[in-house]
């Protein structure tokens, strides 16, 4: 069990809390003038990833105070916990074991004295012979042909790594295999896969840890619907449809033979599961080594988790230094912006793992906080954010911390593209913390007269000090995104222990499901609806209005 330490009772949130008048002023250009070595003093490599986090509202106390925090939050014990198989998911009676699917070294992790480690070899044995059976064509349709197409029906947990890792992996893509993906209830979503794709030549794999989701599950009828309608038969659903699900009963009940069923574990997140058979799309798209790799990498960043000092760790830095802008600073948002354009849905992947994980305001004693949790998780590819959204960074009112990453060699060596990618990625860091002075500005306004620069100034100044973290990697290998995507996570689990909350479930996304299964027969019905507050009631009979209007 996790302790419940109210973070703002410790003695370093206090020293923290003076700490911060001290530094809030202090601009990063004077830290930077008064050390010399700030960036090797304030960077840190792990393997062919660099985090350099100079360019941060920090000085030499900083860390160490936040380190402090971390070690009064019982961070060590909560970390031991969760490798162990703890239930740390304490709502949901619950281990926390995503770490476990990509243990290749292989050693036991115990769930009640149970080695969990035979089970997640058998599951990944058998996504290795499926993807191998996929992509050498051993594997037919009904009528004999191979499969060149998958797509892979899920939401949320089961649908957005699955979707990042093969759209940031796509250099390694199996050139014969298609890989779509589809998530949203609305009917436009499948409608558009399926005018793609051919029935005897494409397979569905159904990912829903529940199997009862309701997208999912909807979407996945839907299919099977239009399988069998275009010459697919009852029997053959055997060759293009196989589930990934924690629900046998459920599976089979689909109609899906569970000798196709990939398994995973409940001890498994949805937001954390692309590691076990849920990447079973990933694993057919780029192949199974290459999903090994990814796992590979994941495991480096878990054992560099465990085992290095809080102040060398990648994913402990970069929690503290959220904590610090989120509670002292008053930050409401973190952007993450990949210089990378493999990497587009980077952003939209952590922000389920994020803010479905943080997003909580009642601690872990069972009372609502009185300090702020999780931030809002947002972002695109560098060089688009900039001409979209840069500006309010730069010159907005609010504090935005930004993580900035990208590859030092791109898969596609075009031109100088690189190199002008990257400048603006050291660019825009540079200008975000420098900013630009009234004389600057005035310098550079030199042709103007006197009155035309004094007008024109304050528009032009920066104040800059706004601070970004750097995450500057060799290439985006497997390893190394699987290291990037753990790193993530376990930035999100230490924020989550230091926040005093459970990290691991959502009962947040639970009202809204219920309240739409309430809502859908009245939408069936002709009556006029009176059931809720005269906004939603207004709502629903306004859309039987038009839809009747319509017949
Ligand atoms: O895999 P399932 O059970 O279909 O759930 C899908 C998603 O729904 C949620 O439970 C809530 O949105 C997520 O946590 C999960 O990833």
């Amino acid at each position: 069990m996790l302790k419940d330490i109210n973070p703002t009772k410790t003695q370093a949130w206090k020293k923290l809390k003076s700490h911060f008048e001290e530094v809030s002023s202090t601009h990063m250009k004077d830290l930077f003038q008064n050390d010399k070595a700030r960036f090797s003093n304030f960077s840190v490599l792990f393997e062919d990833i660099l985090l350099d986090y100079s360019k941060n509202r920090i000085d030499k106390n900083t860390l160490p105070l936040l380190v402090e925090l971390a070690n009064e939050c019982s961070l060590k014990d909560a970390i031991h916990a969760m490798f162990n198989g703890d239930p740390i998911n304490a709502t949901e009676k619950r281990a926390v074991l995503h770490t476990a699917l990509r243990n290749i070294s292989n050693n036991k992790v115990l769930i009640d004295g149970k080695d969990v480690m035979p089970d997640i070899n058998r599951v990944l044995a058998q996504m290795k012979s499926f993807s191998e059976a996929i992509i050498s064509g051993e594997w037919k349709g009904y009528s004999g042909k191979t499969i060149n197409t998958i797509v892979n029906i899920g939401i949320g947990g089961s649908d957005l790594g699955p979707v990042m890792v093969t759209e940031a992996l796509k250099p390694y893509k199996i050139p014969h295999i298609e890989t779509y993906f589809v998530s949203n209830v609305d009917g436009t979503h499948i409608s558009e896969v399926l005018k793609k794709v051919d029935a005897e030549t494409t397979l569905f794999m159904i990912a829903s840890k529940t199997f009862t989701t309701q997208e999912t599950m909807t979407n996945a009828h839907s299919a099977r619907d239009w399988f069998l309608y275009n010459g697919g038969s009852e029997s053959a659903v055997k060759n293009h449809f196989v589930a990934i699900s924690t629900n046998a009963s459920a599976v089979a009940e689909f109609g899906i033979d569970t000798k196709n069923m990939f398994e995973f574990w409940d001890w498994v997140g949805g937001r954390y599961s692309l590691w076990s058979a849920i990447g079973l799309s990933i694993a057919c798209s780029i192949g199974y080594d290459n999903f090994e790799k990814l796992l590979s990498g994941a495991h480096a960043m878990d054992n560099h988790f465990k085992e290095a000092d809080f102040k060398e760790n990648l994913p402990v830095i970069l929690a503290l230094l959220g904590v610090w802008y989120n509670n002292f600073f008053g930050a409401e948002s973190h952007a993450l912006l990949p210089y990378d354009q493999y990497m587009h849905r980077f952003a939209a992947y952590m922000q389920q793992g994020d803010m479905e994980s943080n997003g909580k305001y009642v601690d872990r004693g069972g009372k609502k906080v009185d300090y702020q949790t999780g931030p809002i998780i947002w972002g695109e590819p560098g060089t688009n954010g900039q001409h979209a959204f840069y500006q309010l960074i730069h010159q907005g009112t609010k504090l935005i911390p930004c993580d900035f990453m990208a590859p030092a060699i791109s898969h596609n060596q075009l031109g100088d593209h690189h190199e002008k990618l990257l400048a603006n990625f050291f660019a825009q860091t540079e200008a975000l913390m420098n900013g630009k002075t009234e004389d600057e500005v005035a310098a550079e306004l030199g042709g103007l007269s006197i009155e035309e620069a004094d007008q024109l100034k304050p528009f032009k100044v920066f104040e800059g000090n706004r601070p970004t973290n750097s995450i500057l990697f060799k290439k985006l290998t497997p390893e190394t995104l699987g290291s990037l995507i753990a790193m993530y996570e376990h930035k999100i689990f230490v924020q989550g222990v230091i926040w005093n909350i459970y990290s691991f479930d959502q009962w947040g996304v639970e009202l809204g499901k219920q309240l739409a299964k309430q809502i859908l027969p009245e939408l069936r019905s002709e009556d006029e609806v009176t059931t809720h507050d005269s906004s939603t009631n207004g709502l629903i009979n306004a859309y039987k209005v038009f839809r009747n209007n319509l017949r």
